[in-house]
């Protein structure tokens, strides 16, 4: 998918809702244990009632790797079951890859080509041979972490270096990098002070924000500095949408839920 395309969509909908698939089989309702699958299933029910309400969907790999083959299965289920069906939105593998340059190459292959992923996160802490091989996938998009949602974010991310916070550092590196147009960042919702800061440094790229729902960031205080002319943000929340229900009706709840965050981006949109 091209920035472009993602813009549009973000306009059409009036959304840069982004949803996070972290499926767990202990959170999910108890009859879908039942079904061959069901993680896909879970997964399918989310997306056919969300789809109109999001730009994006980011499974966090984790969630399916600790299913070990089954798993990456029902991820390979998932991604083929958007791309299938909605393929304007943009799909995420949150898998925060990053390694020297050839065995970078095969993470980008395995998320770009074999499951034909839109974007992947990636980690900076190996730097720019690390980052690079992602970059050189037409269409496609590296998230790479620049100030983390957790607490100890700011552990190593918070420290000054040749003058610069590392995350600054990280931000106006990267931008010196081949293709470095591809690139978004993350940037937690739990760090609304700092996205003035961060839009000094890259105005213009797409940030993705985790973060808001369940580990309490809000809204309004990230797009008082985050949102550029493009919009310029996939603001992702993944417990607070797929699990507002855990009974037969979860999928409408987790409507009910991601509704509710569009309808506030779609006032925020309108101002
Ligand atoms: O890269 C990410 O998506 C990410 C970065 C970050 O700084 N914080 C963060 O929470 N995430 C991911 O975003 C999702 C947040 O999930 P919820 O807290 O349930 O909304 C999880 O998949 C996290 O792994």
């Amino acid at each position: 998918m091209t920035k472009q395309e993602l813009i549009n969509q973000i306009k059409l909908k009036k959304s840069f809702l982004c949803i996070g698939l972290d499926v767990d089989l202990e959170k999910i309702p108890k009859y879908l244990l039942e079904f061959e699958d069901p993680i896909f299933e879970f997964n399918k029910q989310i997306i056919d009632a969300t789809h109109h309400l999001t730009v994006a969907y980011k499974p966090n790999t984790a969630f399916y790797e600790a299913y070990g083959l089954k798993g990456w299965k029902s991820l390979e289920k998932t991604i083929n079951y958007l791309n299938e069906n909605y393929p304007e939105v943009f799909t995420i593998a949150d898998a925060k890859r990053g390694d020297i340059g050839n065995t970078s190459t095969m993470y980008a292959k395995a998320f770009f080509e074999d499951l034909n992923f839109d974007s992947v996160t990636v980690a900076p802490y190996m730097g720019s041979d690390s980052v690079e091989p992602f970059l050189t996938f037409k269409d496609k998009f590296t998230i790479m972490l620049a100030l983390t949602s957790n607490k100890g974010g700011l552990d190593f991310q918070g420290l000054t270096v040749n003058g610069k916070k590392l995350y600054q550092e990280v931000l106006s590196t990267s931008l010196t990098w081949k293709n470095s147009n591809n690139l978004m960042y993350v940037v937690g919702a739990t760090k609304a002070e700092y996205f003035e800061d961060i839009r000094k440094y890259v105005p213009n790229h797409f940030l993705l924000v985790p973060g808001v729902g369940a580990q309490g960031g809000n809204l309004k205080d990230v797009c008082k500095y985050g949102l550029t002319d493009e919009i310029g943000l996939l603001v992702n929340s993944s417990r607070g949408i797929i699990y507002a229900g855990n009974d037969s009706d979860f999928a409408i709840k987790a409507q009910e839920k991601a509704f509710e965050l569009q309808q506030e981006m779609k006032g925020i949109m309108l101002k």
